[in-house]
C-alpha cells in the first residue's frame, strides 16, 4: 500500500454508524421504578485524554432518594427529551411509495417557516436539500458528521439524522425515509429524532408501513399526529418480458447488482457492445463520487446514458432513470443470502420515472425470468407493517451505568445493556454488534469513557481491513501522545490512478480512513489537527477513483503516477492542484 503506513494487523470488524447526542453538562431526569422522577443534575465532564474527570450532584424530586435506579430500564424513552416533551407537536405524516412528493410537500413547509432542521438518512440527501434551500434563498447550514457548512444568517440546517440537535428548538423539522426506525443499526437513531426533537411542526416522509408503529410510539407524547397520503406522481409499468441480453440495453436504463464485482463486469460487457457508456454507484464509492456519477448519468449531452448500481441507487440521488432491471434478486445482506424484500423491491424499482425527469414514465423488469413472478407479486403486495423502531441508550445513560460498575469496559457494559434492557412492545435495542467490535479493541487502551464511546460510534467499518488498521492506529496514537498527525500513518503525495480492481478498492478503503480522520476532527479537534489536509488528500482520492472509472471500460486503464511537484498539466492534475 502505497499511502498508509500502518504498523499492524487488527481484527477484522464492522461497520458502526451510530451517534447519540453528547451535552455538557448535562442532567438526567431518570424515572424509578416507583414512577418518580428523580433529576440528576449540574453533572459535568471535563474530559482528558486518558479519563473522564466528573462531578456528580444527584438531587431528588422526592423523597425516594434511596430507592435503587434501575438504568436498564428503556420502556419510556420519551422522557429522556424533556424539550420536545415542553411542546404538544404538530406531527404530519407524509407516507406513499416512491416518487409520490412526500418529501417535496415537507420541504415546501420547511422553505416557510422561520426555523428548521432537515434530517436525512444520507449525506447525499442532506447535501441535496442544503442545496435546495439555499438556491431558494432560504440560508441553510450544513451538518454531517464529516462536514459543517455554515451560511450567513441560517436558521435553518441540513444533517443527517445522527446529528439533529434534541437540545435546540425549532419552528418545523422533517425527517425523510422514517420507515428506517426499523433498520437493525440505525433505527435508534430516527427513533430519537422522532422522539426528540422540540419543533412545533414536525414532518416525517417515509412508507405508509411505519403510519400504525409511529402513531403508537407519539401515543405516549402527547402530540397531535395526522396522516397525510401520497400517490405516485407517474406511473410505473412492470414489464413481463425480461431483458434477456445486454443487446437490449437502451438509454436510461439502470442495472442493478448487489456485487461490486458484478458491477465492474456488466459495466465492461455493456460498454464492450461500443452502443453505450455506463456510469457506476455502489454503497463503497466516496458520496461525491457518487453525486458526480448520478450527474453525468443524468446529463443529456453526456456519452454516458446507462448506469449500473448497487441498491445504494434506492435512496438519495435524483435520478433520470427510464427502466429499472435486476440482474438478480438474491442479495449477501452480512449475514445471509436472502431474496429481496418487498419494500426494498418496491423502494428500487421506483426509482424508474421520476416525475419531472425526460422519462414521464418508469418501467422495471429482470434480467431473468425466473425472478419476474417475485417481481410482479413484490410490487402489488403492501410493504409489511412496521412492528418495532430501534432504541439505544445514549451516552449519559451509559455513562452513568459505567459509575456503578467501575470495572467493566465498554464492551461489557455494551454488552449487558443489550442482553438486559427492558423495553416496550414497540422497540427493539439496535444491532450494536459493530460498536462492541471496537469497543474490544479500544477497551485495551488507557482512554476514559467518553473517548472510548467516541470512537465505537465513528464511521469505522472493521470488515474493511485498512480501515480497522486506521481506526486501532489512530486511536492508539490519541491514547499515547494525545495528539494525532495524520502525516504518521499518511504519506501526502504518493496517491495514484488505480491500476487494478483490487488498487480501487484500497483506495475506497484510503478514502474511509482519511473521512474517519475528519470526522475525529470534528469531535477531538485538538487531538486531530491535520482536518484540512485529510480533506484534501480525501478529495484527490474521489478524484483518482473517478479518473479510473473514466478509464475503466472498453479502454484499457493506464496508469499514471501523479507528480504533482513536477507541474503535469493534465486535466486531472488540474482538478487536483484546487485541493492543495
Ligand atoms: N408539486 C410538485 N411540483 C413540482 N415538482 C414536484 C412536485 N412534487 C414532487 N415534485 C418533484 O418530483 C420528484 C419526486 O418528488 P419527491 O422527491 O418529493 O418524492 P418522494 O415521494 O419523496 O420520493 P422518494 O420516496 O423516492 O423519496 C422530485 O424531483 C420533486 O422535486
Ligand atoms: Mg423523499
Amino acid at each position: 500500500m502505497a499511502s498508509l503506513l500502518l504498523r499492524r494487523k487488527a481484527s477484522p470488524l464492522g461497520l458502526s454508524r451510530l451517534l447519540h447526542g453528547i451535552t455538557r453538562p448535562f442532567s438526567l431526569h431518570l424515572e424509578l421504578k416507583n414512577g418518580d422522577v428523580i433529576s440528576v443534575s449540574n453533572l459535568t465532564r471535563q474530559f482528558s485524554s486518558s479519563s473522564p474527570k466528573t462531578n456528580f450532584d444527584f438531587t431528588t424530586s422526592s423523597s425516594t432518594s434511596n430507592s435503587k435506579f434501575d438504568f436498564l430500564d428503556l420502556t419510556h424513552p420519551h422522557t429522556w427529551y424533556p424539550n420536545a416533551r415542553r411542546k404538544r407537536r404538530k406531527v404530519i405524516l407524509h407516507m406513499g411509495p416512491t416518487n409520490s412528493g412526500k418529501t417535496h410537500h415537507a420541504l415546501k413547509r420547511l422553505e416557510s417557516s422561520a426555523s428548521g432542521i432537515y434530517c436525512a438518512p444520507l449525506r447525499l440527501l442532506a447535501w441535496e436539500v442544503a442545496k435546495r434551500l439555499n438556491k431558494a434563498k432560504v440560508p441553510c447550514n450544513l451538518v454531517t458528521g464529516q462536514e459543517k457548512e455554515e451560511v450567513d444568517g441560517a436558521k435553518h440546517k441540513a444533517v443527517t439524522v445522527e446529528m439533529a440537535d434534541v437540545t435546540a428548538s425549532y419552528d418545523c423539522a422533517v425527517i425523510d425515509e422514517i420507515q428506517m426506525l426499523g433498520c437493525r443499526t440505525r433505527g435508534f437513531s430516527f427513533t430519537r429524532a422522532l422522539l426528540g426533537i422540540s419543533a412545533d411542526e414536525l414532518h416525517l416522509c417515509g412508507d405508509a408501513a411505519a403510519v400504525p408503529l409511529i402513531q403508537e410510539m407519539l401515543e405516549v407524547t402527547g402530540d397531535h399526529v395526522e396522516v397525510q397520503l401520497y400517490e405516485r406522481l407517474s406511473p410505473l409499468v412492470p414489464l413481463k418480458v425480461p431483458l434477456g441480453s445486454f443487446n437490449n440495453i437502451r438509454t436510461g436504463d439502470c442495472i442493478v447488482s448487489f456485487s461490486r464485482k458484478k458491477i465492474y463486469q456488466f459495466k465492461k460487457q455493456i460498454e464492450n457492445g461500443r452502443k453505450h457508456l455506463c456510469s457506476v454507484v455502489y454503497g463503497s464509492l466516496p458520496p461525491e463520487t457518487r453525486t458526480r456519477q448520478a450527474t453525468r448519468f443524468n446529463d443529456e449531452s453526456s456519452e454516458f446514458d446507462v448506469l449500473v448500481a448497487s441498491d445504494a441507487v434506492g435512496m438519495g440521488l435524483n435520478l433520470n432513470i427510464s427502466r429499472i432491471i435486476f440482474s438478480t434478486m438474491i442479495k449477501f445482506d452480512g449475514v445471509e443470502e436472502r431474496e429481496l424484500t418487498i419494500p426494498e423491491i418496491k423502494q428500487i424499482a421506483g426509482r424508474a420515472g421520476r416525475y419531472g425527469s425526460k422519462f414521464p414514465v418508469g418501467e422495471v423488469t429482470c434480467m431473468d425470468a425466473k425472478f419476474l413472478p417475485l417481481l410482479h407479486s413484490s410490487l402489488n403486495a403492501p410493504s409489511p407493517t412496521l412492528e418495532r423502531a430501534g432504541l439505544f441508550p445514549n451516552f449519559d445513560l451509559i455513562f452513568t451505568y459505567s459509575r456503578l460498575h467501575p470495572k467493566n469496559g465498554l464492551y461489557e457494559i455494551l454488552e449487558h445493556f443489550v442482553e438486559n434492557a427492558k423495553l416496550s412492545a414497540n422497540y427493539f435495542i439496535s444491532d450494536c454488534e459493530e460498536m462492541m467490535k471496537v469497543a474490544a479493541v479500544i477497551d485495551e487502551l488507557p482512554l476514559g469513557l467518553h473517548d472510548k464511546y467516541l470512537f465505537c460510534i465513528s464511521p469505522a467499518e472493521m470488515d474493511d481491513e485498512i480501515l480497522s488498521q486506521g481506526l486501532t492506529q489512530f486511536a492508539e496514537n490519541y491514547a499515547k501522545k494525545g495528539i494525532v498527525r495524520l502525516r504518521e500513518i499518511f504519506t501526502p503525495g504518493t496517491l495514484q490512478v488505480p491500476k487494478s480492481q483490487a488498487a480501487l478498492k484500497e483506495l475506497e478503503s484510503i478514502h474511509k480512513v482519511l473521512d474517519l480522520y475528519v470526522w475525529l476532527s470534528y469531535r477531538l479537534e485538538d487531538s486531530f489537527p491535520d482536518r484540512k489536509l485529510a480533506s484534501s488528500q480525501r478529495a484527490i482520492c474521489s478524484l483518482l477513483i473517478e479518473e479510473f472509472l473514466e478509464r475503466f471500460g472498453w479502454q484499457k486503464p493506464r496508469t499514471t503516477m501523479l507528480n504533482l511537484q513536477s507541474g503535469s498539466t493534465s486535466l486531472l492534475s488540474q482538478r487536483i492542484r484546487q485541493y492543495l
